[in-house]
């Protein structure tokens, strides 16, 4: 388990470098991900989920319908599905496992990091009538004290800073207080 986190870790930080520098910015343009002069190390949790069988999986939901409050989730899927994404007009849709795969979630403080660029993604998992299902998510987030804040180079006259600046904790506490109208909370405008 040690060693599956410290995997998931230094995977997280990679994807993370390719999407901050997807939007035109360099690593070095967020602090917090390279710690250097005592500043902390990005910070994660481990969760383990488990969906025994259900004869009717109409009538009951595994995990209802939430955004990952991380900056990103690296989850992993038995070979039962379960996950759906609401995708647009296509209403719910189901993320299939894949052998050797792992699913890739944008979480809350990285759409709030983005400026809202990088969508957080509304998820569920539903209960299967045949197997037992688990998933393993590791969402990765920032430093204890790194307050998140839409970039400074992603933000001008014309595109101002959706969201104002929240440390992980914070954001939690509001997460858990207003669900998922936690994000249209600390939204500025
Ligand atoms: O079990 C799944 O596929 C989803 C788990 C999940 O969304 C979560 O742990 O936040
Ligand atoms: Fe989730």
């Amino acid at each position: 388990m040690e060693d599956y986190q410290k995997k998931m870790q230094a995977l997280s930080e990679i994807i993370m470098g390719l999407m901050v520098t997807s939007l035109g910015l360099m690593r070095e343009d967020v602090k917090w991900l390279k710690p250097n002069n005592g500043s902390k190390p990005p910070q994660a949790l481990l969760q383990l989920n488990s969906y025994p069988v259900c004869p009717d999986p109409s009538r009951a939901m595994g995990l209802a319908p939430h955004t990952d409050s991380s900056l990103l989730t690296l989850l992993y899927q038995s070979n039962t599905s379960g996950l759906q994404v609401l995708h647009g007009n296509s209403g719910w849709v189901t993320v299939p496992p894949l052998a050797g795969a792992l699913v890739v979630n944008v979480g809350d403080l990285m759409h709030i990091l983005s400026n809202g660029r990088f969508k957080t993604t509304l998820h569920r998992a539903v209960v299967d009538k045949a197997e037992h299902r688990i998933s393993v998510a590791f969402f990765f987030g920032p430093s204890r004290d790194a307050k998140i804040s839409p970039l400074i180079k992603l933000t001008d006259h014309d595109h101002p800073p959706l969201y104002r600046p929240v440390t992980w904790k914070e954001y939690l506490g509001v997460k858990a207080t207003y669900f998922n109208k936690a994000l249209d909370l600390i939204r500025t405008m």
